[in-house]
């Protein structure tokens, strides 16, 4: 049972989407609704043929063949500018053929059962403010035809207890699919809103609030795409926090990561707005310079390094943290990939540690 509930969801994409589309939700009800209400309609125009009643039969039918096109339009994408004039227009067949019913009470006054699916459906098609106003219509509709003096309106004969209960009945239940759309509404909110968090989150770096290595690789494929059609130079630089592990071992990994913190806000205070600085390791840093090239980027990357050596990190009883950089760069081209720029970046940031740290080392004079 759960397999093919949930096969019935994955066809209809409920709930299994990769996105969030709630444009999309009604839709895809629309689409089901139409498929099952055409299949429902079709076995009760064949019901009413048996029985002969030609009149009901002709009217099924054409209930079911509206549904039927419904469905057909709604799962086409040929037609997407139609797909909300065809839910409008499935649902006035639904509500016409649900008045109908009433007036004349269907196969031995045993229709006006059908007027229940309305609520439902309605909000299910436009979302609350629609969907109350198409209940709304359709209970005026059901009070006048019950309700007109001397029964002129109705073909068959109700008892008043009957109709009473019939307009209080679904009353009762179109209050009961209003506060249910609006508590699946408010979820979806919360979800979509949780949704964007998350995506948000998975791709910052907790820490420093910088993008994370997930989120700099999309960056980084994005930017080079971008580049390839461009012409432009795009640059990297791997930077990384000279003797680090002193830092923790003496002051304390809290406070190492308020160091790290510390240079994160002064090297984003000093960057461009285009470039990109992410925390790609643990005091490892890795700077996308787009339109840059080997010899800006070096400039730029020095300039960083000059602002974090000249503003100490200060500890509460005054003490002061200096902390320098060392850096690698390397410009991307088209022998040199990202993977290779990044590869070549961190060559360079060795050669800067092993020859004293507190340096930037470019590729262009990297000596193997
Ligand atoms: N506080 C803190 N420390 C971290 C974090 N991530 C990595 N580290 C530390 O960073 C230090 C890196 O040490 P090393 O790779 O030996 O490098 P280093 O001491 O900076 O020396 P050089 O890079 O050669 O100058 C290690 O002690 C890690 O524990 C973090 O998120 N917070």
């Amino acid at each position: 049972m759960e397999k093919i509930l949930k096969s019935i969801a994955k066809r209809f994409s409920i709930g299994g989407g990769a996105d969030i589309d709630e444009d999309n939700h009604p839709r895809i009800l629309a689409g089901l609704f139409g498929s099952i209400g055409s299949l429902l309609s079709f076995i009760f125009f064949i019901n009413s043929l048996f029985l002969s009643d030609y009149y009901l039969s002709f009217v099924l039918f054409i209930v079911c063949s509206s549904l039927l096109i419904s469905y057909l339009i709604i799962n086409s994408n040929k037609y997407a500018h139609l797909h909300n004039a065809v839910r409008h227009i499935s649902l006035v067949a639904v509500l016409l053929f649900g008045a109908y019913l009433v007036c004349t009470g269907g196969l031995n006054n045993s229709g006006p059962l059908w007027i229940f699916i309305i609520p439902p459906v309605a909000l299910a098609f436009f979302g609350l403010k629609i969907g109350v106003v198409y209940n709304v219509i359709f209970l005026i509709v059901i009070c006048v035809l019950l309700l007109f003096p001397d029964d002129l309106l109705l073909t068959t004969e109700y008892s008043y207890e009957f109709k009473s209960r019939m307009i209080y009945a679904f009353l009762a239940s179109s209050a009961l699919s209003i506060c249910y759309e609006a508590s699946r509404y408010k979820s979806f909110e919360q979800l979509k809103s949780l949704t964007r968090q998350y995506k948000l989150e998975s791709k910052e770096d907790e820490l420093t609030r910088l993008t994370n290595r997930r989120g700099m690789w999309e960056i980084l494929t994005s930017e080079n795409n971008q580049s390839k059609q461009s012409d432009s130079s795009v640059t990297l630089a791997l930077c990384d926090i000279d003797y680090f592990k002193r830092v923790n071992d003496v002051y304390g990994h809290d406070i190492g990561d308020e160091i790290l913190k510390h240079v994160s806000y002064l090297a984003k205070t000093a960057i461009r707005d285009g470039d990109v600085l992410a925390r790609w390791g643990g005091e490892e840093f890795l700077l996308l310079m787009p339109d840059t090239n080997e010899n800006a980027a070096v400039n730029l990357v020095e300039s960083i390094c000059t602002l974090i050596q000249g503003t100490p990190y200060s500890l509460e009883d005054g003490e002061k943290i200096n902390v320098t950089l060392s850096a690698g760069v390397c410009e991307i081209s088209p022998l040199i990939s990202i993977h290779n720029a990044i590869t070549l970046s961190d060559k360079c940031l060795y050669q800067a540690k092993n020859t004293g740290r507190n340096k930037v080392v470019p590729y262009s004079q990297y000596s193997v």
